[in-house]
């Protein structure tokens, strides 16, 4: 039995919908608005305790975390204000093409470098974040909580949605919603998400550095993830074609992970270090750095490929007839399966399954390069205090990279039928060549 029928028989389940609509949601709320405050308390090497009421002052902020959130907030949204270039995204199923302010290199590098000027200027910045770290988490808890208000009470008023109101609120209504003139999924995840996870692991960095000691494996963990948010931000448009902005609809699944669960898990290694000082040799340190780089590169390649090959496929040229400029692949033409869908206006379409370079090799190469990524950076936090908790981040994105594998083939099944199944038959495996 094929996954796609497989999945039909639970949606039709009573069980299955009890627990993925109405259990799911408040589970999940609770917990992980729970592991935040957890997180920021054992980072700092104190017994978390979030009914301790005497932390609650951590979950209302102080004066610096909030100027700190503001500024960041308000600091992405005039990026996505000024005038400039524009993205159009791919179509939605009802063939909206949202656009998408394309200056995400730009932002990145002069936030960053002023972010650098001004430690320089202020060096007390770094530490002074490091130690508000609860109470900045609490204020972006607060704003991302009320922006998903807003999203469900927006969302409801224009989808009509009968889903049940929680699972709403957690998995979101709308796919593209737009709020002060900026879209918010680029908002929260690539201009406010990823770049507090720059600058935190900049500011970490700064006060291990102070300190003096771990040095070596601070500066692999915060030099690799230099490499690839530098890498995340040169291909930002890229990301526009992903699952996150093409599927997921914005609630607090997506707004609230990258306002909240980003900053506080993704940079969880460098903040426990400041406490629990790595003891990772310079030499283990520079072999970790090598392979660290090695992963990020090749992520990025595959991830490329696809970009490469998508742009060509729906370039005008070879739409006309004309071919365009043929996709090369490690030297060879690019081989495809031309995959026919309809879309949800029940109109004819055509795309088109890559099976040569990178995507010949493995349906989801780039998952296991960035679990492997993910392994290089966090390791140096591990060495000498063990791997809890240390390499969280790498157990929760293992989870979620294997779930997300069936979560997108489950789309693709769906979406192009036969030509998928011919496609899993040229490439059979997900993420390791012979193995899975
Ligand atoms: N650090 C983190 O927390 C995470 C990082 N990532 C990273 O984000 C990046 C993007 O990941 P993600 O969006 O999940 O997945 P992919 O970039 O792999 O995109 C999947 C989509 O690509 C299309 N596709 C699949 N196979 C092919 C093929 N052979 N040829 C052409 N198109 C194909 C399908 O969409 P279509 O409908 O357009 O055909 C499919 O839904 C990756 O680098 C990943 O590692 C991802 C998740 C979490
Ligand atoms: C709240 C929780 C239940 C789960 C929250 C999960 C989200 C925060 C993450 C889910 C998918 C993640 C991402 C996908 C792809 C990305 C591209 C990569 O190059 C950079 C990271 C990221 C944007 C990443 C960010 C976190 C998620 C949105």
């Amino acid at each position: 039995m094929g996954r796609q029928q497989q999945k039909g028989a639970l949606d039709a389940s009573p069980l299955y919908n009890v627990v993925r609509y109405q259990l799911v949601p408040p589970v999940f709320l609770l917990l992980f608005t729970a592991a935040v405050q957890i997180l920021a308390a054992l980072g700092q090497g104190r017994t978390p305790c979030p009914l301790d009421f005497g932390q609650c002052y951590r979950i209302l902020g102080n004066d610096f975390a909030w100027i700190f959130v503001a500024f960041s907030i308000l600091w992405a949204m005039v990026w996505l204000w000024v005038p400039g270039k524009i993205f159009v995204g791919p179509p939605t199923p009802e063939g909206y093409r949202p656009p998408y302010k394309a200056n995400g290199f730009l932002y990145y590098a002069v936030t960053s470098v002023t972010f650098m000027i001004a430690q320089n200027l202020y060096p007390s910045i770094s530490r002074q974040i490091y130690e508000s770290m609860p109470e900045i988490l609490g204020c972006l808890n607060n704003v991302a909580l009320l922006l998903c208000a807003w999203l469900l009470l927006d969302g409801r008023r224009k989808k009509k949605s009968k889903s049940p109101l929680l699972y709403d609120f957690y998995r979101g209504c709308e796919l593209h919603p737009r709020l002060f003139g900026c879209d918010v999924k680029q908002l929260t995840n690539c201009r406010i998400g990823l770049m507090l996870w720059q600058i935190l692991v900049l500011a970490f960095w700064s006060v291990q550095w102070e300190n003096g000691s771990g040095v070596a494996g601070a500066s692999v963990s915060a030099i690799l993830q230099t490499i690839y948010l530098s890498k995340f931000f040169h291909w930002e448009t890229g990301y526009f074609n992903t699952l996150d902005i093409t599927y997921d609809r914005a609630g607090y699944y997506l707004c609230w992970g990258c306002l909240v669960w980003v900053p506080s898990l993704y940079t969880f290694h460098l903040y426990h270090q400041v406490t629990f000082p790595s003891t990772m040799s310079s030499f283990t340190a520079a072999i970790t750095l090598l392979l660290g780089i090695g992963c990020v590169l090749i992520n990025y390649r595959i991830d490329y490929e696809k970009q490469v090959f998508s742009a060509w496929w729906n370039s005008k040229e070879r739409k006309a007839g004309k071919g365009g400029k043929a996709v090369k692949l490690w030297g060879r033409p690019a081989t495809y399966i031309a995959a026919p869908y309809t879309d949800a206006t029940g109109a004819a379409r055509e795309s088109a399954l890559l099976t040569s370079g990178c995507w010949g090799i493995a349906r989801h190469g780039n998952y296991t390069f960035e679990l492997l990524c993910t392994l290089c950076w966090t390791i140096p936090a591990a060495s000498g205090h063990g791997p809890i908790p240390a390499m969280l981040y790498f157990f929760f994105l293992a989870g979620l990279l294997v779930h997300r594998v069936y979560r997108d083939e489950d789309k693709c099944q769906a979406k192009y039928g036969k030509s998928w199944d011919k496609y899993t038959k040229t490439v059979p495996n997900r993420m390791i060549p012979y193995i899975y």
